[in-house]
């Protein structure tokens, strides 16, 4: 499981570790992860030009610690200082080991800027004297240290100017705005250095799945099991109007990991998903609902219906509408950013400028899972856990994908588990699905539901 944890939670466990150690021992631990990490960027050190921007704080002190030992493996390095104070130690460390102190300029040539201005400790937004060096630098390949200068560090938004890197190289832990957006997109790559920082740190609030997390929460067939001690799934979505959404929710139910798919809705589109999948049955008792996708006018009926089951529901598109009749039950909500404006009377633009936050209003105010879709995808609980999702391509942003996550989401919650997993286990599949099927291409939301089968097979493979 990889965790994100808070500026207060991750100050809290460096001042438990830093009494345990000699003075010096976390910034030398940063500073020697940092630097390996740009030494595999550039594929060596030895005549690489290395820029430093160094801010006030620790930060710039992991820069220039990093930028000495650079220096000692032969790159040309120069560091500009932003700000009238620096770290002292760190740059006598750096200026013995041969590297220089320079002056903003415009057309300079570096093979690579090390983004030290501010890092845990640094408010949203940059300052002049930053934005004007990170202009007369543009162009060049960016490492930020710790965090991009000037992202919202603990709710990962991005309210004013702030650094694009290629790679982001952290320490201890991830914090929200490696796996958030919009920050995250600004991170790049992010690489993680241990500096002991484990045994210190709380549970964390926000998580992300990763694939051994995945195949241990999926529940395999008992040997002597059969199609209903699997769950069954059922699907309310579709209607004459929109045959395809009930389709695709079919198509992401249908993917094995429930004994049993169940199609409630309009005759016609029962025939259409007969021919699709034979396998799938009419209406009957089911462990899970999928109710809303396509269901047009029908949705607040199907919602009423399917909650009355005592079973849990996803509750998806249509139905999002009429998300307060599931208010506390065992419930998956799915918006995109559109849907929970709408849900939350909340400008859409808010809402994407802030995902964590407006994920975690939701989840409070509809006392259930709300799984807000997007380049990663925040699952909420009541109470503020999150788990975000990091697998995915660009090229599911196509249309049914959503379909194929709320049968998909449906069928796990079949087999057992509960709302937060089951959201979370989903979207995770989901995004990783689209990859396998999409190798860099072009991909439809039904080659999504067709990968599905073979992603689980190859992370339940003993
Ligand atoms: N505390 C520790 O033991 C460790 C800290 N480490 C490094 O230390 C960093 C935190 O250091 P600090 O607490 O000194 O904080 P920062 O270096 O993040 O910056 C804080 C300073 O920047 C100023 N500032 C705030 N916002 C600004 C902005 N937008 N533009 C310009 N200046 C701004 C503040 O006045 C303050 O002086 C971590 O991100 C990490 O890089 C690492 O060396 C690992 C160990
Ligand atoms: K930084």
């Amino acid at each position: 499981m990889l965790r994100a944890h808070t500026v207060e939670e991750v100050r809290a466990a460096e001042a438990a570790l830093m009494a345990t150690v000699p003075e010096g021992t976390l910034m030398q631990r940063a500073a020697y992860g940092l630097a390996n990490a740009v030494l595999d960027l550039l594929g060596g050190g030895y005549g690489r030009r290395v820029l430093l921007l160094v801010g006030p704080g620790h930060n710039g002190g992991d820069a220039l610690y990093a930028g000495a030992v650079l220096a000692r493996r032969g790159a040309l390095v120069e560091a500009w200082l932003l700000s009238t104070t620096v770290h002292e130690a760190g740059l006598a460390a750096l200026r013995t080991a041969g590297g220089r102190v320079g002056t903003p300029r415009a057309a300079v040539r570096f093979d690579v800027v090390v983004d030290g201005i501010v890092g845990i400790g640094g408010r949203p937004g940059l300052r002049d004297g930053a934005v004007e060096a990170l202009a007369a630098a543009a162009g060049i390949p960016v490492v930020a240290v710790d965090t991009p200068s000037g992202v919202d560090v603990d709710s990962g938004a991005t309210p004013g100017e702030h650094v694009e890197a290629d790679l982001t190289v952290t320490f201890g832990t991830h914090k929200a705005c490696h796996l958030l957006d919009p920050a995250a997109l600004a991170c790049g790559a992010v690489d993680l250095v241990d500096i002991g920082l484990d045994p210190f740190l709380p549970p964390a609030a926000i998580e992300a799945l990763q694939p051994e997390d995945v195949a241990a929460m999926l529940s395999l067939p008992d040997p002597d099991g059969h199609k209903y001690t699997r769950g069954v799934v059922g699907i309310r979505a579709g209607s004459d109007a929109y045959p395809g959404a009930g389709l695709l929710s079919v198509a992401g139910a249908a993917c094995g990991l429930a004994g049993m798919v169940r199609y409630d809705g309009d005759e016609s589109v029962l025939d259409l998903v007969r021919a699709a999948h034979p396998e799938v049955v009419g209406p009957g008792r089911v462990q899970a609902w999928v109710v809303g996708s396509g269901s047009a006018a029908a949705a607040e009926p199907a919602l009423r219906d399917a909650l009355a089951d005592d079973v849990p529901v996803v509750v998806d598109a249509d139905a999002l509408a009429f998300a307060d009749l599931a208010r506390g039950r065992d419930a998956v909500l799915t918006p995109h950013a559109g849907e929970l404006s709408r849900m939350l009377g909340v400008d859409r633009e808010e809402i994407e400028a802030e995902p964590l936050a407006h994920a975690r209003a939701a989840a409070d105010r509809y006392d259930a899972v709300v799984l807000l879709k997007g380049r990663h995808t925040v699952v909420a609980r009541p109470g503020g856990r999150v788990r975000v999702t990091t697998t995915g391509t660009p090229w599911l942003a196509t249309a049914g994908a959503g379909d194929v996550l709320g049968g998909l989401v449906g069928a796990l919650l079949a087999t057992g588990l509960d709302p937060f997993d089951a959201a979370s286990v989903g979207s995770w599949l989901h995004g990783a699905a689209a990859t396998l099927a999409s190798q860099d291409g072009p991909i439809v939301a039904g080659d999504v539901a067709a990968a599905l089968p073979d992603l689980i097979a190859s992370l339940t493979a003993p």
